[in-house]
This record gives structure tokens, sequence and C-alpha cells, in this order.
């Protein structure tokens, strides 16, 4: 295809998805809102965004591949290098903006919002313009901002604002990736221990590795707890809930189940399961407080139990018709992602089946044959900008831990050293459930 060629393609992409994305938002009772709507649509609290999430990864690949196109690429490469969105979102969040102009629909001045976060009048127009430039606030007259659409998702009420607070420490240690690679201990490291973000803090000597800093922080312990609600909302998880048949089994292990987010809507779409999560001791603590509080009875009837321990030594609940295991395994580098799996298969039964949930890596070239969904041409086959938190969260599990997203062979032969194979894939749109049993 030539430029014209590519360019009138992608153009039909943009206008087709574009109309699907309004069907979809019909097919569930109300137009799509404006971006200045602070009405919530009922598509936006859906658990199962499947067919959306297909229709925008198509938009917003060939958005981006058009602008990336007809853009002169110095235009395109700077703006890029000096994106600092990130670090305006982080304050927007930390100061509690959104909150702040939560019951002041026409708006508060820079001063007035400065007089309740703290935050100086002057830096903090800088920040919002940022983000009201790329419709998160808007500016409804100078200086004067209000919340919008975008900006309602940084309410401290919302685990999406958890998450965005998570990404504290990404950033820190993507700060010091250049550093990092560079080094000689670090840089060739495969370990855990020597990931970007531990390079970061090496001078401090205090932690072993990210687990252990949050781990024994308490106030970050708690983020990460809800910004995992926040983090699953968005890749749309919970899709797995409606899609695969639990009914089918009884007794269900959530492994490095967090505060048991999953599990509170597993147990309440299918409240005869038993149900058992496994994370660390502090973790256990803390979501055995949460379970006494939003459902003392699943707790009560032992259809919730809770099993502290370390899934690198043991998984203690043995005999599971299913062991879950959602944003697990893409936080270990293999040598200890093998040993979870290993330990998953001494604890399993005969008729056991292993659920990974994560993201899976698609590949961006044609030359390869694969039975993933591959974009339309001239789209980049894994949807490129369309896809682009799957790549982001790949790098962030490099700054974090040296570890990876990996693709559906790596992990099977992961699966195959621990004795188990894959049986089925399940594509949820933007994460994918790849299900192994005994081999
Ligand atoms: C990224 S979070 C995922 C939480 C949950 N599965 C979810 O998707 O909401 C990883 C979880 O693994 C737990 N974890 C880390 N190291 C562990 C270990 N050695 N043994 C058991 N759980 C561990 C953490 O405490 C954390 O809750």
């Amino acid at each position: 295809m030539n430029t014209r060629e590519q360019v009138d393609a992608l153009l039909s992409l943009i206008k087709d998805s574009a109309y699907k994305a309004l069907d979809e938002y019909e097919k569930h009772g109300q137009e799509a809102p404006t971006l200045d709507s602070l009405v919530t649509h009922p598509l936006d609290v859906e658990v199962n965004t499947v067919d959306l999430k297909r229709i925008i990864r198509t938009l917003e690949g060939a958005c981006d591949q058009l602008c990336s196109t007809l853009a002169p690429p110095a235009h395109t490469v700077v703006n890029r290098g000096q994106e600092l969105y990130w670090s305006c979102l982080g304050v927007a969040v930390r100061s509690r903006i959104a909150d702040a102009l939560a019951d002041h629909p026409r708006g508060l001045s820079a001063q007035e919002l400065s007089d309740i976060t703290k935050v100086d009048a002057v830096k903090l127009t800088s920040i919002l313009r940022l983000l009201a430039t790329r419709h998160c606030f808007k500016e409804i007259d100078t200086g004067v901002f209000a919340n919008n659409r975008l900006s309602l998702m940084l309410h401290s009420n919302e685990p999406v604002s958890s998450f965005i607070d998570l990404l504290k420490e990404p950033s820190q240690a993507a700060a010091s990736l250049r550093a990092c690679l560079e080094d000689p201990e670090y840089g060739p490291s495969k370990s855990l221990y020597k990931s970007p973000f531990m390079y970061s803090i090496k001078d401090q000597g205090l932690y072993t590795s990210l687990y252990d800093s949050i781990t024994r922080n308490p106030e970050r312990r708690k983020v990460l707890g809800t910004g995992m609600i926040g983090m699953n909302f968005v890749m749309g998880t919970l899709s797995v809930i409606p899609i695969y048949p639990w009914k089918e089994y009884a007794t269900v292990c959530d492994v490095g189940s967090g505060i048991g987010a999953f599990s509170q809507s597993l147990v309440k779409s299918f409240p005869s399961m038993r149900v058992t999560l496994h994370d660390t001791p502090e973790t256990i603590n803390l979501s055995k407080d949460i379970w006494a509080k939003s459902n003392p009875d699943a707790v009560v009837s032992g259809h919730i139990s809770f099993a502290p321990g370390n899934f690198l030594e043991e998984i203690p609940v043995k005999n599971q018709d299913i062991y879950y295991l959602r944003n697990i395994i893409h936080n270990w580098p293999d040598k200890e992602a093998l040993s979870i799996l290993k330990n998953i298969r001494n604890a399993m039964g005969p008729h056991s089946r292993v659920l990974i949930h994560d993201y899976v890596m698609r590949p961006l070239n044609r030359c390869e044959p694969n039975d993933l969904d591959t974009a339309p041409e001239p789209l980049l086959p894994n949807y490129g900008g369309g896809q682009v938190r799957l790549y982001n969260q790949d790098v962030s599990m490099l700054l974090l831990y040296n570890s990876k997203e990996r693709t559906v062979s790596e992990v099977s032969s992961l699966g195959r050293e621990a004795s188990s194979k894959l049986e089925k894939f399940w594509d949820l749109g933007d994460t994918s459930v790849l299900e192994y049993v005994a081999s």
C-alpha cells in the first residue's frame, strides 16, 4: 500500500470503529456521554466490556498510526520523549484535586484549589493545564478548573486513582533505567533483587525487593490492594467471570489473591463456590479485616477461607478444582515463576486446573503464523498504539522485578517444565487466560 492507500484504510477503520463504539454505548441503554458529562454511563461500570475493548483497540491503533504517518517524524518523537502526563496525574491524585472539585460543577480557581490542596497555585495551574489539554479536567474560564468525565476517575473513591498512585514506584525506577542498564552489576542481572527499582533505592539499603518495601509499609500495602482493583477494572479481567464455565467447579484457590478483589466478584456470582485466598501473612491479615466487613456471611459459612504462606516455598491449599493466578506470573523472573508453577503442580490433584490470567504478548510482525487475534492491515498485527498498555506493563515488570509479560509459548514452556500442559486459551480482549492441566 502507498501512503494514500494506507491513510484511506486507516480512515475507514477509524470511522467504522467510532460508529461501532457509539452503537456499543447505545446497546447499554444510553448514548455515549460527552467529555463534559459527570454522569456514569452503564457501560462504565459493566464487568464484561470485551466487545468495546476490541473496538477501541482498533480505533486507538488506527488514530495513532495515522498521526505517526502524517506528522513530521521529529514532531512525533519529541512529543513522546517529553511526555509528562503521568507525573501530573500523580500530583492530581495525591492532592485530591478531583475530590476538591466534586461539589463545584462550575469550577474553582487555581488559588482556591491551592488553598485546599496546599500545592502552589502557579505550579498547580501548569499541571492542570497539561492534564486539561488532553481532556482530564476542563478549564472553564482562565485559571478556573472543573471536573469532567475523565477527571472523575481520579476521585479518591475510585480504585483507578489508587492504581495511578501505584505508578509512583515504576516511575521512580524509570528515571534510573538508563543508569541501571549501564551498571556492570545491575545491567545484565536477571535477578528480582537487582531490578531498576532496586537500583533506584540501593543507596538507602533498606529493602531487598519491591514486595519487601511494600510489605513493610502499611500505607503502600493498602494502596496496592485498592490499586489492584483499579488496575483489573481497566484491564477488564472480571470478564473471566461471565465467560469461564465456573459452575462446573466447586473449589478455587486464588493464588496471590491480594485482598481478594477477584474472589469477591466470584462468590457474588457463584455463592456456592468454596474459595481459599492465599497470599503473604501481612496481606491475608489485611484481607481478613476487609472480608469481615464486606462479606462476613461468606467467611462464617466457610465459603471463603484464608491460607497465609509463601508461594515460592509451598502452596498450602491442596487438591482444588482451580488454581487461579491473576497478575502473578508476570511479576516474577523465570526462576521464581517456575518455582510457583512447580509448587502449584505439587498441590494439584489429578483433576485440578490452573488458570494463568495475564496480558499475553503478541508479535509485532506478520512473519510467524499465530492463533491470536491479529489486526487488519495496515495496522500493526498487535494493534500498535491500541494495545500500548500491554507494552507499558511489560516495561513496568522489567522496571520493578526484572520480569516481563510473556508470549503464549514462553508461558507454555514454563508450564511444561512444571509438568503441566496448555489445554485452552481464553482471549478476553486486553488480557488472556491460559488454562493448564497436569501432563
Ligand atoms: C500484583 S498483586 C496481584 C493480586 C491479585 N491476584 C489481583 O490480581 O488483584 C501480587 C500479589 O502477590 C502477593 N505475593 C507476593 N509475594 C508472595 C509470596 N511469596 N507468596 C504469596 N503471595 C505473594 C502479593 O502480596 C500481592 O498480593
